[in-house]
């Protein structure tokens, strides 16, 4: 890109400004969850992709952990496979489950790790299955169907929580040039698979490795209150009261919950980011205005 001299100027005033965003994270470690449009849109893929990229030629780690829900129910629809949700987890019975894996690791794993690779990183995509690294058990959910007086524990097939990390493949990759990029796949002491939600998994890595910073991309600008105003700070108590009166539901009680579960094992931040706005991840670093949902572990606004 060619410069005026001010414009120039402009640029080194902006690369200034970051020296003590830079120094605060450097050699930190940064656990981001990629999904929604900034997964599919191909200047906003392009974006992250560059991001992540100059977070480790700057001596940060970031290790990138990735959804692809949209991805696996296109697949089981050309499959004619029916996609099912239960309190936004997928029902997931041994035919979705080959589909899952499938998809995750084989294909959106090995896109992102190509789009990293072009950026001039590299990336080394893994599921939880390399190494045995994320072991999962089997997760039921509660769920109260219609016309029924009590919600009920529901078995809904080969979906999983996890239940440990092994991060020796994870430090190995840390103080490394590689860039760690996840599938949300686990697996228990028999080998089976499971299909875990990726928020879920992003938050136990982030305590595993002990990360400075939780990163969740999302479609929406944020936590929004019941008239939709996005709320920049959350603290623990003020979540428990938001999920308690119904204004957090649905897709976003994994990341909130995920987020909450992170803070409170010793991750400084967990943050619900706007994936739709480019260079969102920057933004979050290296200024003071970043764009989502900061959530902290401390009882007033953070
Ligand atoms: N209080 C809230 N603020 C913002 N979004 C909310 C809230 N409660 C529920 N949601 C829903 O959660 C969705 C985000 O979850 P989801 O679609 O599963 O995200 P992703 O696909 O990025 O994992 C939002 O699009 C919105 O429909
Ligand atoms: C159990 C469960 O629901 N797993 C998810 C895993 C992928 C995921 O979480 O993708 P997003 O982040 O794009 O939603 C699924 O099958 O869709």
């Amino acid at each position: 890109m060619a410069y005026t001299r001010e414009s120039a100027l402009d640029v080194a005033q902006v690369l200034s400004e970051s020296l003590p965003y830079i120094q605060r994270f450097a050699g930190k470690t940064l656990v981001i969850k990629y999904g929604g449009n900034a997964m599919t849109d191909e200047a906003l893929q392009a974006g992250f992709a560059r991001d992540i990229v100059l977070m480790k030629a700057i001596g940060i780690n970031p290790i990138v952990v990735h959804g692809g829900g949209p991805q696996i129910g296109e697949m089981l629809q050309k499959l004619n496979i029916e996609s099912k949700f239960i309190n936004g987890m997928r029902v997931t019975d041994g035919a979705t489950m080959d589909v899952v894996e499938m998809v995750l690791g084989g294909q959106v794993n090995k896109d992102i790790v190509n789009l990293i690779n072009r950026a001039g990183g590299k990336a080394i995509g893994l599921t939880g299955k390399d190494s045995n690294f994320i072991k999962a058990k089997k997760l039921f959910v509660k769920h109260q169907a219609e016309g029924m007086s009590a919600p009920e524990q529901v078995d809904i097939g080969h979906v999983g929580e996890v239940s440990s990390i092994d991060t020796s493949v994870l430090s190995v990759l840390e103080n490394s040039d590689f860039i760690p990029v996840i599938a949300p796949i686990g697996v228990d002491d028999e080998g089976n698979s499971y299909n875990i939600n990726a928020d879920l998994v992003a938050g136990k890595v982030a305590e595993a490795v002990n990360a400075e910073k939780l990163m969740l991309l999302t479609n929406i600008s944020g936590v929004q209150d019941k008239q939709g105003n996005v709320l920049t700070g959350l603290s623990t108590a003020q979540v428990d009261a938001l999920i308690a009166d119904g204004t957090i539901y649905g897709g976003m009680l994994p990341k909130i919950s995920c987020a909450l579960s992170a803070v409170n094992a010793g991750v400084t931040s967990a943050v619900i980011v706007d994936g739709r706005v480019p260079h969102a991840t920057l933004l979050e670093i290296f200024t003071d205005t970043g764009v989502g949902t900061l959530i902290t572990n401390q009882n007033k606004d953070a």
